[in-house]
């Protein structure tokens, strides 16, 4: 699925899927937009979902918000790269701008759960990277959701009761950060993308950039 692109020492590279996961609240929308702001050549995948919005979220920005018949259509058109369903909304990944970002030459950081990070293995293994971010306690998850302060309690309740089972999906991911400290949780994440970066079986550019050197060397 993903072509090469330059890494920033000049060694082209294959294009990542960086896949980030957790229970409701643990912090996956914080550390995106941290990686977003200070990683370069990162682009972030913008869902569509049937979910309501959120005070202050920005039609596609955070989401594609759409309708369940759009979202239907988008499914049976094969325009989703994966979906699932998430507390009883409808949740895809739009396939087009992921295949153009990695086709630039430039990775993407994808913020979905369990359902859709193991469709996306099924499609394309070697270029996936997932990540599962645990709170430190489920008494900080739970604080966590009241301080967003941006879902009723009913629905946090909802969250609260699927954290466990979506956690059971830890062990089927590459790494796991357990979010403790925003700030330390976001370097370790950034260690990842960074050490996945210089992977040898993604930089498709090394055989002919160390010939070169071979031959600089022998000439
Ligand atoms: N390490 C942390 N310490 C304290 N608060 C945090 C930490 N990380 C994130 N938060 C806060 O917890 C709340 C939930 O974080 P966030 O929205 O990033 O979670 P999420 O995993 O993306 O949730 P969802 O799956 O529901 O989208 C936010 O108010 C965020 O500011
Ligand atoms: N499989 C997918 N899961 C997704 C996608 N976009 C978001 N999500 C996950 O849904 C829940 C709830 O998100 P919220 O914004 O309503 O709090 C969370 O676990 C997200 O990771 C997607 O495109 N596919």
């Amino acid at each position: 699925m993903t072509s090469g692109g330059h890494g920033t020492d000049g060694v082209e590279r294959r294009g990542l899927m960086f896949v980030l996961s957790s229970p409701s609240g643990a912090g996956k929308t914080t550390l995106s937009r941290l990686l977003i702001d200070r990683m370069s050549g990162l682009k972030m995948s913008v869902s569509a979902t049937t979910r309501p919005m959120r005070p202050g979220e920005v039609n596609g920005k955070d989401y594609l918000f759409v309708d369940k018949p759009r979202f239907e259509a988008m499914v049976k058109g094969d325009e989703l790269l994966e979906w699932a369903t998430v507390f009883d909304n409808s949740y895809g990944t739009p396939r087009s701008p992921v295949e153009a970002a990695l086709s630039s030459g430039q990775d993407v950081l994808f913020d979905i759960d369990w359902q859709g990070t193991q469709q996306l293995r099924e499609k394309a293994r070697a270029d996936v990277v997932s990540v599962f971010i645990l709170p430190p306690s489920a008494a900080d998850l739970e604080k966590r959701l009241h301080s967003r302060a941006q879902d009723s309690d009913e629905v946090i309740r909802k969250r609260m009761s699927r954290a466990s089972h979506e956690m059971s999906h830890w062990a089927e991911y590459d790494y796991i950060v357990i979010n403790h400290d925003v700030d330390e949780a976001f370097a370790e994440v950034q260690s990842i993308l960074k050490a996945e970066r210089l992977k040898r079986e993604r930089r498709i550019g090394l055989v002919g950039f160390v010939r070169a050197l071979q031959a600089q060397l022998q000439g």
